[in-house]
């Protein structure tokens, strides 16, 4: 499924004017494609993150993934929407203290209320697709940053995502820990199909998607395939 977002504008109040954030932004990112998104701090590029995963309504425009109009569903669709359809990488993982890294895992299946011996084997597969199969039950005081952040990634592709989106999921690990987990988290959203976007401010990791867009003060400057 794809990611489309049309004519996007989101905009605050700022004195007595209003500031923009997004300004009447349009992205497509098709099946299996990945987008990267890099900007100075303040661009836009959470808030990007923020309107795509359903999370922040646009104040103008619409956002599709799939198809389905997510402005026109009520609260209860959008949270399913995003619930079912949506994967998203934080920048830090926030994982749960007592959980195991498979139980962070299995917990996506748990809330969609579809927790049964598949999901159970789906959540050990992506830990091993991840390289933690020797850490399944490891809690997170007991896991490296880098392991915390590809648990991190196992979550969020645990509901076969049709939208990947990881806002600067590298932001806390080392260059080249860094660069690992990303060509993980590109290689796996590759692998499963997911329209994805990937906040980074660093070039190089930009230049391993398949598309990189660069935001400044809410608009797209430079759109180029890499
Ligand atoms: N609800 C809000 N009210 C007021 N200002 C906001 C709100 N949300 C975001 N902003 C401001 O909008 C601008 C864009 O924020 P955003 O988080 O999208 O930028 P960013 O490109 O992700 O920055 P960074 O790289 O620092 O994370 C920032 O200046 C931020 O302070």
């Amino acid at each position: 499924m794809s990611l489309r977002l049309e004519n996007i504008t989101v905009a605050v109040p700022d004195g007595t004017t209003r500031r923009v954030l997004l300004d009447r932004l349009d992205l497509e990112v098709r099946p299996g494609e990945t987008v990267a998104v890099t900007g100075a701090s303040g661009s836009g590029k959470s808030t990007l993150v923020a309107v795509a995963g359903l999370l922040r309504v646009p104040d103008e425009g619409r956002v599709l993934i799939g198809g389905t109009d997510a402005g026109a569903l009520k609260d209860r669709g959008r949270v399913r929407l995003r619930r079912d359809r949506v994967g998203i990488v934080f920048q830090s993982p926030n994982l749960l203290p007592a959980l195991t890294a498979r139980e962070q895992v299995e917990v996506v299946a748990h809330v969609a209320g579809n927790l049964d011996a598949a999901a159970r084997a789906r959540a050990v597969d992506l830990l091993t697709r991840v390289g933690l199969a020797d850490r399944l039950d490891a809690r997170p005081a007991e896991l490296s940053g880098g392991e915390r952040q590809r648990v991190g990634i196992a979550r969020a592709l645990m509901n076969e995502p049709s939208v990947v989106l990881a806002d600067e999921p590298t932001a806390s690990l080392d260059p080249e820990r860094g660069q690992a987990v990303l060509d993980l988290l590109l290689d796996e959203a590759r692998r499963v199909g997911a329209a994805t976007v990937v906040v980074t401010h660093d070039p190089d990791q930009a230049a391993r998607a398949d598309r990189h867009l660069h935001l400044s003060q809410g608009v797209v400057q430079v759109g180029s395939r890499t």
